[in-house]
């Protein structure tokens, strides 16, 4: 893929954010993402790129836009594969909390795992522990094997965790080691990338989200340095099928970096809507203009742009896109 499309990637990342963003607080998480989706998949058409999206929506019968199997980008250009969540925190958007982002990852085609809607397991860190933990230890040796290769006490951990009664054993045992917790209301993709940023002070990400959001993470991931190891769970014989369906024949072997994403001819973008560990979300200003914070990034060369753009909003014509 051409460098260029990392720029094009980034402004339908923005576009997205920007429609979603009046949502903020309003309680109706369904508007929100309308919009982000209706938004992305306008500003997709200006892309050059034959895009068939891997991770979407949802199937072709749910999902009116960006389903899984749809064809996006301007039919010129790489055959690629193309993951997206117009807007990763949904529910964040509705409540007015923080860590909502939209965001999409953009692979080579036949590069990136046809993730299946269910939860998966995830342990996720930076540049400093990848390919130093497993998935496959219990969470103590891991918190104590991170301290070591951190040269910190394990009471000066801190990990990131989605706050759900289903973590309730996990959060047990975290509190019995000793580590600071750090909880999160939503936005996994966010919370399993926050290990990668210095600045947002998170030793280790766990814990069970989206496998999907598992798989846009791994792309982050795999820009930064950073790592993470997945296992699906599926919660019954259907989704156990599904997988298989899907072409992963263990559903319960631990998914490397290298099984989600293939290649290093990956671009990840993230544009904030809600301010969060490592961008700052949408912001208003005078003359109606509004601020962005993107992050845009490529595999192959490890850069890591930050991107502020100040939009003047009547001039955003596909930010009216229909829903
Ligand atoms: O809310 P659950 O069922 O624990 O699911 C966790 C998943 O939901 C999210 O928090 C938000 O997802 P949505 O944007 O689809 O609402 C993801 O980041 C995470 O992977």
């Amino acid at each position: 893929m051409e460098r260029e499309l990392a720029l094009e990637i980034v402004r339908v990342t923005e576009l997205a954010a920007l429609a979603s963003a009046p949502w903020m607080g309003r309680g109706d998480k369904m508007s929100a993402d309308g919009a982000a989706t209706a938004a992305m998949r306008a500003m997709f058409d200006t892309v050059s790129i034959k895009g068939t999206v891997v991770i979407g929506e949802g199937e072709m019968d749910e999902a009116p836009m960006l389903y899984i199997g749809e064809q996006v980008g301007s039919s010129q250009g790489p055959e690629v594969d193309v993951a997206v969540d117009p807007l990763e925190g949904t529910e964040i958007v509705a409540k007015g909390l923080n860590n909502a982002m939209s965001v999409i990852a953009v692979a080579n085609r036949g590069n990136l795992l046809h993730a299946p809607d269910m939860y998966m397991e995830k342990l996720a860190v930076g540049p400093e522990l990848a390919g130093k933990l497993s998935l496959t230890d219990p969470l103590e040796e891991t918190l104590r094997k991170a301290a070591t290769e951190l040269r910190k006490k394990v009471a000066d951990l801190t990990v990131m965790i989605l706050d759900r009664t289903r973590h309730e054993s996990m959060i047990k045992t975290l509190r019995k080691v000793g580590v600071r917790i750090k909880f999160l209301s939503d936005g996994d993709v966010a919370g399993a990338m926050a290990p990668a940023f210095p600045e947002a002070g998170i030793d280790l990400y766990v814990g069970s989200g989206g496998a999907p959001e598992g798989v846009l993470a791994a792309a982050a991931l795999k820009c930064l340095g950073g790592e993470l190891q997945g296992r699906l769970m599926p919660a019954d014989a259907n989704e156990y099928n599904r997988c298989v369906a899907m072409g992963i024949e263990d559903p319960y072997r631990i998914l490397t970096m290298e099984d989600m994403v293939g290649t290093d001819d990956v671009i990840f973008a993230a544009t904030g809507v809600t301010p969060g560990e490592f961008l700052g979300g949408v912001r208003y200003m005078a003359g109606q203009r509004a601020e962005t914070h993107s992050i845009v990034m490529r595999a192959k060369t490890r850069t890591v742009r930050f991107i502020r753009s100040l939009h003047y909003l009547p001039n955003k014509a596909l930010l009216r896109a229909e829903a």
